[in-house]
């Protein structure tokens, strides 16, 4: 198989001038409601939002304002209660689970705290992994797990595995991963959580640079105040809203 988003970008258009950035994910009045006891939770209230080809969008907030709760609904991992979410065009708030799948596994990419790496694999291992679950053709793995772990700056601890690397070569590892299959949208929550300032400016450095070598967009939720410039636009939550 060969990878769909060759296309995306072609060598004339990089070329061109500056153009208005396409839009890959609308979110129109957005609310998630739980029901908790027999009692509705308002978890989001009104989300609006938009996030286009190559930018990095920060969700900023306290410890339960709701930020995990709208990167499940951009992610479909979980459905709005109300409202819409328009992902590369498709209706992702009234499409089915299936659906959602298909779309999240061929176009998507996740990265969370905890690095989800497997601990027995080594890094190139745990990369092939995720080509391999994403139907890419055996054929393209060597090359592309090698530029995947390149691109993260790992080309010297591909054969290490997760418990002989640092939390910040760990999260490296864990890009790569999310990376491999070329995914338009990649979705990380907290992903600096676990390191410190040095390690945590790295993996933003990496962020920046698979923003521009891979074209994909990013969208992070973070605690870190410390981070937030490399952004192109910060959301910032209270209980459930913008401000
Ligand atoms: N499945 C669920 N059922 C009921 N309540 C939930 C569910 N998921 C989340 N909540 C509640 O929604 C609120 C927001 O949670 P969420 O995890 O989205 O916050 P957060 O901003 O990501 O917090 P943190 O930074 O601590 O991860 C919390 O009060 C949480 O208890």
């Amino acid at each position: 198989m060969a990878f769909p988003q060759e296309a995306k970008h072609t060598e004339e258009q990089q070329l061109e001038p500056a153009v208005e950035q396409r839009s890959l994910l609308t979110v129109t009045n957005v609310e998630r409601i739980f029901h908790v006891g027999g009692s509705p939770l308002h978890v989001l209230k009104g989300i609006r939002m938009e996030l286009k080809e190559s930018q990095l969008v920060m969700l900023r907030g306290r410890s339960g304002s709701g930020k995990t709760t709208l990167l499940n609904c951009l992610g479909g991992l979980d459905t709005p209660s109300k409202g819409e979410i328009l992902f590369n065009g498709l209706p992702f708030h009234s499409m089915s689970d299936d659906g959602r799948t298909l779309v999240r596994r061929k176009d998507m990419g996740f990265i969370f705290q905890a690095f989800a790496l497997m601990p027995l694999l080594s890094a190139w291992e745990n990369v092939e992994l995720s080509l391999r679950m994403a139907g890419v053709s055996r054929t393209l793995w060597k090359e592309r797990v090698a530029h995947c772990l390149e691109l993260v700056g790992l080309e010297k601890r591909m054969h290490h595995r997760p418990f002989e690397l640092s939390g910040g070569e760990q999260q490296r590892v864990a890009i790569a991963k999310a990376i491999a299959h070329k995914p338009m949208l990649l979705l990380a929550d907290e992903p600096t959580a676990e390191l410190d300032s040095n390690m945590s400016a790295q993996i933003m450095a990496v962020f920046q640079n698979i923003i521009r070598t891979e074209q994909v967009s990013i969208c992070m939720t973070t605690h870190d105040p410390t981070i937030l410039e490399v952004a192109d636009h910060v959301y910032e939550m209270v209980d459930g809203k913008f401000i």
